[in-house]
């Protein structure tokens, strides 16, 4: 069964009739320039804005779910996280399990071991470097076990072997009856770590499907305005301007 269906999902000017689907086992990656409508969709889809337009998870409507119920099934991580209070990295992590009522202290190790995170387990989150910190909100978010992923640009502030790293542990994460929506600005890391990915430019679809059917040089000198470099076939896959 389809993990997730959109259907004109809509918000305001900032996103204009969004449709697609993720299939269990999948990462969709969402791609496209600066102010494209990547978080737009994602806060919409974690019902963080509200959206026109039709959303089903596993043939249920959104909007059908109990706040507890969507809070379980969909874990977000967005673009920015910030602890008002100088919590622990253990606080952190344990708070994923909130939707459940649990204290599952396994679920949240195992998260904290998968983003290699778990060195920081008693440091406090406002002591650890912007990198170290995006780790433990992404554990935080595995420690809940979603059926769903939504992640905003998380690999953003990592570095190059962490990069590859939580995009594995994405991938793996996904495997199964899983799925995982991403926004990335790397192209190379889209094409690498993607099933499919949605092209998105000026809050409307621009493209949809494979890798090699959205990356085009076609599609990107709309969407960005540049002419590419594309080598798919190459492993690595290379997508640079010229
Ligand atoms: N709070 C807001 N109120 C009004 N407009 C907003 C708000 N946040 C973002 N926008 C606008 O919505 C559009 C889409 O923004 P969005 O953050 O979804 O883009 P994005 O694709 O995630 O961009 P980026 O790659 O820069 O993160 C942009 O034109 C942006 O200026």
């Amino acid at each position: 069964m389809t993990l997730m269906q959109l259907e004109a999902i809509s918000h305001a000017e900032r996103l204009q009739a969004v449709s697609l689907d993720l299939q269990p086992g999948e990462v969709l990656g969402l791609i496209g320039p600066n102010g494209a409508g990547k978080s737009t969709l994602l806060h919409c889809l974690a019902g963080i804005l509200p959206a026109q337009g039709q959303a089903w998870l596993q043939g249920q409507p959104l909007q059908q779910l109990s706040e507890r119920q969507r809070a379980r099934r969909i874990g977000f991580l967005p673009q920015h996280n910030q602890s008002a209070w100088a919590l622990s990295v253990a606080d952190i992590v344990s708070l994923g399990r909130l939707p459940w009522g649990d204290d599952d202290r396994q679920a949240a190790r195992a998260a904290a071991a998968a983003t290699e995170v778990e060195q920081f387990w008693h440091r406090r989150i406002d002591r650890l470097s912007g990198g170290e910190q995006a780790r433990v909100w992404l554990a935080r978010v595995l420690a809940g076990q979603p059926q769903l992923v939504l992640a905003d640009e998380p690999v953003a502030s990592l570095d190059l072997y962490h990069q590859q790293h939580v995009l594995q542990v994405l991938r793996d994460y996904a495997a199964g009856e899983r799925g995982v929506m991403l926004s990335v600005h790397d192209l190379s890391l889209a094409a690498r770590y993607c099933d499919r990915l949605c092209l998105l430019h000026r809050g409307r679809m621009l493209a949809f499907g494979s890798p090699a059917e959205v990356l085009t040089r076609e599609h990107l000198r709309q969407a960005f305005g540049v002419d590419t470099h594309i080598d798919l076939h190459n492993q690595p896959p290379v997508i640079l301007p010229r």
